[in-house]
């Protein structure tokens, strides 16, 4: 285990933000921390991340590092008007890292950023902007990455590439990851564990797929001449979209997809909707 958090609670005044929560991630692991907006999220990671104290419960980390944990927290927090590299120079300076040229457009290098862009920050894409601020986040070889709604603001390109990202850094660098998200499908494709966290509490926590099924009724089918079928009628299947939406128990999925078959149709997806009430449900 690379961090733990136990029995966290924190108010500020009368809002109750976190209440008795616990938390670990493991080496090389990605854990998505979900929950709607005013959850509790931020206030978590401030925590971990230790530039705020709990009102109670113990933070644990298990590092050599010099910094254990970089993060950010809500968006990167850069100097807009100097260019990438200054602002990498400028953190590694504030961080007490002696980094030359070489190491510091390394640092570039590895989070994707091109390393001939000499403009100032502000003119930069909020993706680029993530990127840099992970950059700034991975000086001084943290064993641990905390990410707040790392995908804000980026298109889907965007989330796609700062996924590949982050399951890198988990994968290659053996970092373990927090991030969090109010969105399950942008975290879903990429973490290994989910914790669902509602008004301060953790409601939920489970991997992925357990996640996941607990939270899903219908299952969306795609294909070809889904509206002729037989056993789709038998399932009171509706249709949006060119898609078959059908409630269904997972247990019952493949006896389905053999029915389909055996009426000769292709099926191109079969994808399960979340549903937020049973997401958020306790
Ligand atoms: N500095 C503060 N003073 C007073 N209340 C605060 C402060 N920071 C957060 N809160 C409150 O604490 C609760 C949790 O906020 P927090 O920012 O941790 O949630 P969050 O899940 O990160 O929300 P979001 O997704 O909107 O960023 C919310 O009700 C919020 O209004």
């Amino acid at each position: 285990m690379i961090i733990s958090g136990v029995n966290l609670s924190k108010s500020y005044k009368t809002v109750k933000a976190l209440q008795g929560v616990s938390i670990d991630c493991s080496a090389g692991e990605i854990l998505g921390i979900v929950g709607a907006n005013g959850s509790g999220k931020s206030t978590l990671f401030k925590i971990l991340l230790g530039v705020m104290k709990p009102d109670t419960g113990t933070v644990t980390i298990n590092s050599n590092s010099v910094k254990p944990v970089g993060g950010i927290i809500e968006k990167p927090a850069l100097y807009e008007y100097l260019n990438a590299y200054e602002n990498l120079r400028v953190f590694a300076s504030i961080q007490g890292l002696s980094a030359d040229k070489a190491f510091l457009t390394k640092s570039l290098i590895n989070v994707g950023l091109p390393i001939n862009r000499k403009d100032p920050v502000k003119n930069f894409s909020m993706g680029m902007k993530q990127r840099l601020g992970i950059a700034i986040a991975l000086l001084n070889n943290p064993d641990c990455l905390i990410l707040d709604e790392p995908f804000s603001g980026l298109d889907p390109m965007g989330i796609a590439s700062l996924k590949t990202l982050i399951t890198t850094l988990a994968e290659k660098e053996r970092l373990a990851v927090l991030m969090s998200s109010h969105i399950l499908d942008e975290l879903n494709k990429i973490c290994h564990r989910l914790a669902v966290i509602k008004n301060g509490k953790v409601i939920k926590t489970g991997t992925t797929a357990e996640i996941i099924y607990q939270s899903t009724k219908n299952y969306a089918i795609a294909g070809t001449n889904l509206d002729e079928s037989t056993i789709l009628k038998s399932y009171n299947a509706s249709f949006r979209d060119n898609l078959a939406i059908v409630k269904i128990s997972s247990e019952n999925i493949s006896e389905l997809i053999q029915k389909l078959g055996e009426e000769n149709i292709k099926i191109t997806s079969f994808a399960p909707e979340i549903s937020m009430n049973e997401l958020f449900e306790n």
